[in-house]
């Protein structure tokens, strides 16, 4: 297979929807799916789909369409998120144990291997199987446990300070749910989840 340097950021955005929509018909039993199926999921158009896919070896079979499974391990290989990776989760609250408790990361093979919050009564409490650990065993976690993203699930007002924390501890990703807008250094990659605002962006596609 050959795989170019790095994707731009359109192929990339574009292959992580396919293998949203592609870990969900896994689950659901699904053995192939069509281009115009994943069309249908996706909203991105079939002929985009197979150029996509085109470009990095030959997945489908003309009239059967792709096998998931392969499907979902070429992308992950792609995108290069094969294997397991592990999570901070910073904070232990409402949103915090949502995530610790469900699937939604763990789907695409990311485990939430450390749970840290400041209010000492949820210190050494249980949010699955996890304990909830007090912020200053950070550094020691991130070395110990090779996390490698960051969750913010904290109030704005804490989500700055954890940053740093977390550049200072050498992690690279922060996913942030909080809507503070954080400062980072340029090899920091923030994602900030609003779903309000990616309604606002389909919205714009919807009405233009
Ligand atoms: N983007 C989304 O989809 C989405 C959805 C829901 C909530 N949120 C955001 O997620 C955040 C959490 O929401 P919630 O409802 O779970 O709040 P919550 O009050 O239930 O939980 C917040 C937790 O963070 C802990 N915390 C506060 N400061 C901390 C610090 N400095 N270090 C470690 N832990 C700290 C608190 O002790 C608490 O346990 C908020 O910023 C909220 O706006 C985002």
């Amino acid at each position: 297979m050959t795989q170019p340097e790095r994707l731009s950021l359109g192929v990339a955005a574009r292959l992580a929807r396919y293998l949203q929509v592609l870990t969900q018909a896994k689950k659901e039993g699904k053995e192939t799916i069509s281009s115009q199926e994943l069309s249908e999921w996706t909203h991105v158009n079939s002929t985009q789909i197979r150029r996509d896919l085109s470009g990095f070896g030959k997945f489908g079979k003309r009239g059967v369409g792709y096998n998931v499974d392969s499907l979902v391990s070429q992308i992950r290989k792609i995108l290069r998120t094969a294997g397991q990776h592990n999570i901070a989760l910073f904070g232990a609250g409402h949103l915090g144990r949502a995530i610790a408790s469900s699937h939604i990361f763990a789907d695409h093979g990311f485990t939430v291997v450390a749970i840290f919050d400041n209010d000492p009564e949820k210190i050494g409490e249980k949010v699955g199987t996890v304990t909830v650990r007090a912020i200053e065993d950070l550094k020691q976690a991130v070395e110990d446990e090779d996390i490698v993203v960051g969750v913010l699930a904290v109030p704005g007002g804490s989500a700055q300070q954890l940053a740093d924390r977390l550049v200072d501890a050498g992690v690279k990703i922060i996913f942030n749910y909080s809507e503070a807008l954080l400062q980072v250094p340029p090899e920091v990659t923030v994602h900030t989840s609003s779903p309000a605002v990616d309604l606002l962006y389909a919205l714009y596609f919807y009405l233009t």
